[in-house]
């Protein structure tokens, strides 16, 4: 399961703490997590392997949306902040566009991840 997270500023702790109450279930090895620049030096402090690509707005959107299109991820999980304006927003739809294109599993808020990885975790 290759698993893309981004979470924009104001939305950084939330992702942390989502993922923390995961934990277990992240750190199996058929589990592999890409995100987002800043997103990605966040999940590693709390203790998760991650590879991380360009900052957002550097183009690490881009890089994600890039992965969706080749079919290199099963899931995106972005947590948006509808709440503050980002200078790369045609970034933001790009990804969420391509997402759809591709028919790639996108939660955009913790209860719609949590609802997906409940859902992932109690499959064999
Ligand atoms: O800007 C982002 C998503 O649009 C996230 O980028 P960072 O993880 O580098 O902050």
């Amino acid at each position: 399961m290759r698993i893309a997270l981004i979470a924009h500023d104001g939305k950084k702790a939330d992702m942390v703490h989502f993922l923390s109450g995961f934990k277990k279930e992240l750190h199996q090895k058929e589990v592999q997590l890409f995100a987002t620049g800043t997103t990605g030096s966040h999940i590693e402090k709390a203790g998760f392997n991650v590879t991380k690509l360009l900052s957002g707005p550097l183009g690490g959107d881009a890089q994600i949306a890039a992965m969706a299109a080749q079919k290199e991820l099963d899931l995106v999980i972005f947590f948006r902040d509808p709440l503050d304006k980002h200078p790369h927003e045609p970034d933001v739809q790009m990804l969420m566009r391509i997402c759809d294109v591709h028919n790639i599993p996108l939660a955009t808020n913790p209860a719609a991840a949590d609802l997906i990885f409940k859902f992932i975790t109690i499959k064999p």
